[in-house]
């Protein structure tokens, strides 16, 4: 059963990039139903606009409007002649967090760190390196959240991602122990075909079996599919509310386990029953 919040007890089922330079997609976005919103000046943006697009987000951010949405902005790494611009330009804005690309290792999240000192960061996991330091990434006193960055991954690796994702599976589990083990939130990679519902619909099914707390998205038309597969359905609440009633039944009966459809409950499922249904309220409250 996957988790849907953030360590903070949000929903974190969608999280919608928005390029820093596209100001209509920008000033839209307070309209749309995503649980986050990652501000890019990275990948999504042009060199010549990265100037452009950093007083532009920085000013989107300062008219607020966001609600309940997860503010975070992904900035240009330090090895960048942007990074440093961008680290300085968002240590004091209105936003959640600052993601930090191509995390190599917990040094890189140091290096950030001392240029936004009152912020939380979040790691891009997409280099074989960082996948290889993830358990020492995820253990850096700053760090909240993990992004997978399937892209660069794929491609760092010679990978050809076929549905299902092999090639890219040890890369997803190995982030996933290691954000769990310290208590991080961690979202999935991009769907690329953004027009491909059903594919999407797979791919986010899979990251839920898997355990993540949402996907990243990269199209509005995604956000939907993602909140979907990332609720608890009504099948699960419903038997989530029918594991702990049976037992409650069964200890004040004196006995440790209750059967519920066949299947053994006992305490640690009572557990993972009553996360549900905190999840499920908290998408019901950000709804
Ligand atoms: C993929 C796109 C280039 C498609 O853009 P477009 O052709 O404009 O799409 P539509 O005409 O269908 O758009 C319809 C309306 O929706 C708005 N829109 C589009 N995309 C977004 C968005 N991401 N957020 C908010 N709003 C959006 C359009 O403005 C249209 O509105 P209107 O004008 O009122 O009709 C485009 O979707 C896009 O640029 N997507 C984001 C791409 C991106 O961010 N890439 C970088 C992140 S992926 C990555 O790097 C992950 C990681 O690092 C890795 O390595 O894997
Ligand atoms: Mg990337």
């Amino acid at each position: 059963m996957a988790r849907t919040s953030d360590p903070r007890g949000r929903p974190m089922r969608s999280v919608l990039y928005i390029p820093g330079s596209r100001e209509r997609a920008l000033q839209k976005s307070r309209e749309l139903p995503a649980d986050a919103i990652i501000f890019d000046l990275e990948d999504a943006v042009a060199a010549d606009e990265k100037d452009n697009a950093r007083d532009l987000l920085a000013r989107v951010l300062a008219e607020g409007g966001f609600g309940a949405r997860l503010r975070i902005v992904r900035i240009n790494g330090l090895d960048t002649r942007w990074g440093r611009e961008d680290a300085a330009a968002f240590a004091k804005a209105a936003a959640d967090a600052v993601l930090v690309p191509k995390v190599g290792s917990p040094a890189d999240l140091d290096a950030v760190a001392e240029l936004v000192p009152n912020l939380p960061l979040w790691a891009m996991m997409e280099t074989p390196q960082g996948i290889l330091n993830a358990a020492a990434i995820a253990a850096h006193p700053r760090l909240e959240g993990m992004v997978m960055g399937t892209n660069d991954l794929a491609k760092e690796l010679s990978a050809r991602v076929r549905p299902g994702r092999a090639e890219l599976l040890t890369g997803l589990q190995m982030c996933l122990l290691a954000a769990r083990a310290n208590g991080l939130a961690i979202i999935d990679g991009v769907f690329n075909a953004f027009k491909d519902a059903e594919g999407l619909a797979a791919e986010c099914e899979q990251g839920r079996d898997m355990g993540f707390d949402g996907k990243t998205l990269i199209h509005p038309a995604q956000i939907d599919i993602a909140n979907n597969a990332f609720a608890p359905s009504n099948a699960e609440i419903e038997l989530a509310r029918r594991q702990i009633a049976a037992f409650q039944e069964a200890s004040s009966a004196g006995q440790g386990v209750a059967v519920v459809d066949g299947r053994i409950v006992e305490n640690l499922h009572v557990a993972s029953a009553r996360e549900l249904l905190a999840r499920a309220e908290a998408i019901a409250a950000a709804e």
